[in-house]
């Protein structure tokens, strides 16, 4: 059968989260994956990172407690950590994936999708096989990104990159620096987001010399400021060697077993095993036959509320997760595919949308208000909503309260010595809260509160009833409170 209600191509989360909520609503789907059903997600992106964080994390928590400091005084075994990781990988083998997506009754169809005119998908197998599917009602690219590479000389593909870098050089991207077996000795690091400041925690913990070339004036400069020095402050601890406001300017490896050299555009040079380029990603739409529906291949997908794109004629596209630009993260892109999902079955069944509601089932309103994040380095970072800069760029009249988190008697038990801090927002009209960052080890469980509180504009006079328990380090919710009210 090569006709279904819905055609989803890319099996990342979020195209089989599409795939489940269509099937949940009784539609037929065919769900379309060229590489591992799972995305990049399961294999070189969030779980083989945070897979690698996690003992350095377990191991420096453990040495900050005296008492349990003795007896932790060892080195992180790197097979040890490496052998974990490939297991919450499963070895970079999606059986068990394809089987979940089977089990949803969706059809699972392995090979390069592409749109081919309205409602129609090609999708063309390994050995060039070409079986062409229509679409009832909706297609949904869920193609997300890959690695951009900067325009450096030294990097032959210059401009774009991912799954085949440049031969010489071979400069990892997040799919190296997620999957390599090896310990480099010495690694630099390119960017200054969450990719560069994650990868370069990790790999320093398995025992690499990292240095971080940051070109800005700070790292993870989308949160709070401070949110950056205490995160440098904790890099730097580790043994990173973070250089703010430096560039790469050219890199070479003139033999093909002998280091990357890379000039720095002040002048310096560095020497380094590996060079990592963590400087953001670009869309996978380069080839999916945008072009035949008058879109502009290569472009981010530009979608409504309901994810679906703009300027089609019929509705019948969407964009859903990283592709569409909103929010690259896991759970947002997974949030829109359920609305999407909702949204497409809606619109098969002739029900009218929730347009009109805001917080209703068809509009993905928390990608605008209540993006939760979490960086998973030492000190861990977690925000949602927006910071106070933002909420004044947006024309909000707010005020921010900040709590040093070290003098909560719930952070203190957790860590000696411990060093954080929190900040939360408050919209002074309305008396709710736009945005909340922790900053500390042990934080990112503290978030989801934070979240609650944002997306569900819980008033503050209320938020004053919701009692932390004693003695955890959730009493900075009081704190912070307490600092408003004065
Ligand atoms: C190192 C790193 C760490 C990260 N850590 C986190 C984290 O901790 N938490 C978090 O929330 N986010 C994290 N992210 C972001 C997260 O990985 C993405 O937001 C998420 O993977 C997006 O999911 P997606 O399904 O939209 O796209 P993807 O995961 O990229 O999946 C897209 C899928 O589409 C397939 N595809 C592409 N083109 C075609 C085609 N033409 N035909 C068929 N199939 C196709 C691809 O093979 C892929 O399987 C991290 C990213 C990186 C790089
Ligand atoms: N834990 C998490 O939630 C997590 C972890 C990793 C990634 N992600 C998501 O994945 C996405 C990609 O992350 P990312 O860190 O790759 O991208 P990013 O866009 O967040 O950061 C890119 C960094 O590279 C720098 N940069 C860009 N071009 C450069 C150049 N030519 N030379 C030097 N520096 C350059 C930028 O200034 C920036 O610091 C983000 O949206 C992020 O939120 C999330």
């Amino acid at each position: 059968m090569d006709d279904f209600d819905v055609i989803v191509v890319g099996a990342g989360p979020v195209g089989e989260n599409v795939a489940d909520r269509a099937r949940a609503a009784g539609l037929s789907v065919a769900l379309v994956e060229n590489e591992r059903a799972g995305g990049e997600c399961s294999y070189w992106a969030c779980m083989p990172s945070k897979a690698l964080l996690r003992p350095p994390a377990a191991l420096a928590e453990a040495r900050a407690v005296a008492g349990a400091r003795e007896a932790a005084g060892g080195r992180l075994d790197a097979g040890a950590v490496l052998a974990r990781r490939d297991s919450f990988v499963a070895h970079w083998d999606d059986a068990g994936q394809v089987r979940w997506v089977e089990s949803t009754g969706a059809e699972f169809l392995r090979g390069h999708g592409r749109i081919d005119g309205p409602r129609r998908v090609t999708v063309e197998d390994a050995r060039g096989g070409r079986r062409t599917l229509t679409a009832r009602h909706a297609v949904a690219v869920c193609t997300g990104t890959r690695a951009k590479l900067p325009g450096l000389p030294g990097l032959a593909r210059a401009g774009s990159g991912g799954e085949s870098p440049d031969a010489g050089v071979r400069p990892w991207t997040n799919r190296e620096g997620t999957s390599a077996s090896r310990v480099p000795d010495a690694l630099a690091v390119v960017g200054g987001g969450p990719v560069a400041v994650e990868l370069a925690s990790a790999w320093q913990a398995l025992g690499s010399s990292v240095t971080l070339l940051v070109r800005g004036t700070g790292v993870l400069d989308r949160m709070e400021p401070f949110v950056g020095e205490y995160v440098t402050e904790g890099l730097r601890g580790a043994g990173v060697d973070v250089r703010l406001g430096t560039e790469a300017a050219e890199v070479a490896r003139t033999a093909p077993d002998g280091p990357v050299s890379v000039r720095l555009r002040d002048g310096g040079e560095l020497r380094v095993d590996e060079i990592l380029f963590a400087t953001g990603r670009e869309p996978r739409t380069d080839d999916i036959g945008l072009d035949t529906v008058g879109l502009r291949p290569g472009d981010w997908l530009e979608v409504d509320d309901s994810c679906r794109v703009g300027g089609v004629r019929g509705g019948w596209l969407y964009g859903v997760g990283d592709v569409n630009h909103r929010a690259l993260l896991t759970h947002q892109g997974k949030y829109q595919a359920r609305i999407a999902g909702a949204a497409i079955a809606a619109r098969a069944a002739g029900v009218p949308l929730l347009e009109s509601d805001r917080w209703g089932a068809h509009a993905a309103t928390a990608d605008h208000d209540a993006v939760p994040q979490v960086v998973f380095c030492h000190p861990e970072a977690a925000s949602v909503g927006r910071t106070a800069a933002q909420a004044e760029a947006a024309g909000l009249r707010v005020r921010a309260v900040d709590q040093d988190l070290g003098a909560v008697a719930g952070a203190s038990l957790f860590g000696d010595d411990y060093r954080g801090r929190a900040r939360m927002v408050v919209d002074e009209d309305r008396q709710v809260l736009v945005g909340v960052t922790f900053v500390g080890p042990g934080v990112s469980e503290l978030l989801h509160a934070a979240t609650v509180a944002v997306a569900a504009e819980v008033p503050v006079e209320r938020l004053w009833h919701a009692v932390p328990a004693f003695p955890t380090m959730s009493e900075v919710w009081l704190k912070l409170l307490e600092g408003y009210r004065g």
